[in-house]
């Protein structure tokens, strides 16, 4: 991960400035060549043309004094050698006005480019991501960070670096008018100008320090943000009257950073007014040499006005300089934190197998353990079971005894601790992973309600067939969801949720039909995981699905899982799982018949619907 350079090393501070601009640059002339060119070449038309004007300037005074001379002696008036330089300086501020419109043209014409580019960065990235980091909060922090200001910080940089680098040649060129004076002007105003940089340069990284710092509690005030303002946690929210405690929290959160934004701003503040009094000082020090040289005729009238405009426009370009420096510093915590997100490694996906070793062979769990990262304690522990072709199984269970877990590992969302997965006899690792994922549909409990049209809802399944109406309607058909769909306004056209105009909410079974058909409309799949499909649903509904997933399923693999016995009794195999173990297992009758947990359960079950 990059650091920010450590407090002492000033001039490691000063450079640091610009740790990221090379990068940030090269994405800028990735996104637009054209737009790039023309940035650079108005800042450099920018820099240069004030001194240019500093100096015309300087012509004007001084042909005026020569021509007011000449009127005086001679009763004649030459114009033109006046009036070309006063033309000459409307053109040189024409063109430092065209420079920066297209400075700023060109800039917002970029930043629309550059979010758009880095956004996708963002998302094509996220797809290569496995589940386990995107479980992981700091990685998640590092994505929702890195995307809320994916249009700003890139361009930001770069705009700030030359920015920079405009000041930096306004102040050499004007450094080369003054060099006619006297070196010695120029290195009083470098001796002068030196502390403040120093200052920015230390506070702006001790900002930067402090930002990344305190990132989980910024991530917390995200949050609570979130809860107090999504539709889908405001219901609550109101009933259970959390809204003063939520926003106590938000507003604690806030004084704590505040606290130490405001002793840092004032530190910073002070030190800046003090070493820049430094630098206000040797400018006006200078000055006052120019006025005595003035004065005493070492110089002309025109250059003293150069000077006088030099010291002006140079003091402008140093502060210029130094608000570029304290920017950039937040824009480089942006860039350092996208970086770290886009060179997150991942795993390569190594398996090439379209056809396993024994086909028809089915699903093999072999003695397999696993344990989420950062956990302490195993989820699965030596779990083997056999399912072939046409065999339904069901997994029994109390909540957190790790069924849906089981179904993460075959899905290979993740991969085994110990122990392997075979799929037609070949270790699911060696599978192609699309391949694998094809021969699977499943249905989560936490299903994904998309924001989009029911039918899209329901092609969401099977991507190749997103768009045919036909097979939403026969998915449909199979989900139970057919009908409420056609009394629907739009038909297979509505659009759901409340996110987008005209959307229309569902209730939770609705939904579930949707998410169930949604995992029908995978018509290659034979194996067919539904956990909890139909937990939402009503009893009518629930008995129609497993007789239909029944029928259908003969040829296929079904994994269940489900607290209800009506629906597990039906498989062919029955596991009892506790704590990640295997404890019992068999089918309906023979578990009955031991007597065991299994038993225990069915009867506690079927004595409350007596
Ligand atoms: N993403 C995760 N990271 C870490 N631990 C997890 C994660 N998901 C689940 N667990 C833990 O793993 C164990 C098994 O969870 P799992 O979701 O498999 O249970 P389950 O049997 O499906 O429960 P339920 O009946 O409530 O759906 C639980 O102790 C849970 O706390």
């Amino acid at each position: 991960m990059p650091t920010p350079p450590p407090a002492g090393n000033r001039l490691g501070a000063f450079f640091g400035v610009f740790r990221y601009s090379r990068r940030a640059l090269v994405l800028v002339w990735q996104t637009s060549r054209p737009l790039t060119v023309g940035l650079a070449v108005c800042t450099l038309v920018a820099g240069i043309l004030p001194a240019v004007a500093a100096w015309i300037g300087q012509l004007i005074v001084d042909s005026v004094v020569d021509a007011m001379a000449l009127h005086r002696d001679t009763g004649e008036v030459e114009w033109w050698p006046v009036l070309r330089y006063v033309l000459a300086e409307a053109g040189v501020i024409a063109a430092i006005a065209m420079a920066q419109r297209g400075l700023s043209g060109q800039q917002s014409l970029l930043r629309a480019l550059l979010g758009q580019k880095v956004n996708v960065m963002i998302l094509e990235k996220a797809g290569t991501l496995s589940l386990a980091q995107f479980e992981d909060s700091e990685f998640y922090d590092k994505l929702t960070r890195a995307r809320r200001e994916a249009s700003i910080r890139p361009l930001g940089l770069v705009n700030k670096t030359f920015s920079l680098m405009q000041n930096g040649i306004s102040l050499v060129s004007f450094g080369v008018l003054l060099v006619q004076f006297s070196p010695w002007a120029i290195l009083i105003l470098l001796v002068g100008a030196l502390p403040v940089f120093a200052s920015e340069a230390k506070f702006s990284g001790d900002a930067f320090r402090l930002f990344r710092w305190r990132s989980p509690q910024t991530r917390m005030q995200m949050y609570l943000e979130t809860v107090l303002a999504r539709e889908d946690s405001i219901k609550e929210v109101k009933l259970f009257g959390l809204e003063p405690l939520l926003l106590s929290r938000y507003r604690t959160i806030f004084d704590a950073l505040y606290g130490e934004d405001r002793r840092l701003t004032i530190r910073r503040e002070t030190w800046g007014f003090l070493l820049g009094l430094l630098g206000t000082l040797a400018f006006y020090g200078a000055y006052a040499w120019v006025v005595v040289e003035t004065v005493t005729g070492q110089l002309t009238l025109g250059e003293m006005t150069m000077y006088l405009m030099v010291f002006k426009q140079g003091q402008a370009a140093l502060s210029a300089s130094l608000t570029s420096i304290s920017g950039m510093y937040e824009d480089n915590l942006y860039l350092s934190n996208l970086y770290e997100y886009l060179e997150q490694p991942v795993a390569a996906e190594q398996g090439t197998l379209t056809q396993g070793a024994r086909p028809g062979d089915g699903i093999r769990f072999e003695s397999v353990s696993f344990t989420y990262p950062g956990a302490d304690k195993p989820a699965l522990t030596r779990i083997s079971l056999h399912v072939t072709p046409g065999g339904s199984l069901a997994l029994v269970g109390a909540n957190g005894s790790g069924k849906t877990t089981l179904i993460k590992l075959l899905t290979r969302l993740y991969e085994p601790s110990e122990g392997r997965i075979l799929l037609d006899g070949s270790d699911l690792r060696e599978w192609d992973v699309q391949t694998l994922r094809r021969r699977i549909g499943v249905i989560f409990q936490d299903f994904v309600r998309y924001q989009m049209k029911v039918g899209e809802n329901l092609g969401a399944g099977d991507v190749a067939s997103f768009e045919d109406e036909a097979r939403w309607q026969q998915a449909a058909r199979r989900g139970l969801a057919e009908e409420f769909i056609s009394a629907m306004p739009g038909g297979y056209h509505t659009q759901l949720g409340r996110w987008f105009k005209g959307g229309q909410e569902l209730s939770g079974g609705q939904w579930q039909k949707i998410a169930l058909s949604r995992a029908y409309m995978r018509e290659s799949a034979d194996i067919l995981v539904l956990d909890e499909p139909t937990a939402a649903m009503d009893a009518a509904a629930e008995a129609a699905v497993y007789d239909d997933f029944r029928e259908h399923s003969r040829e296929k693999m079904t994994i269940l899982i489900s607290h209800r016995f009506s629906t597990v009794r039906a498989a062919d195999h029955i596991l009892v799982i506790d704590g990640g173990e295997i404890i019992e297992q068999g089918n309906h009758e023979t578990l009955l018949a031991a007597n065991g947990r299994y038993a225990r359960l069915f009867r506690l079950q079927a004595k409350g619907y007596r």
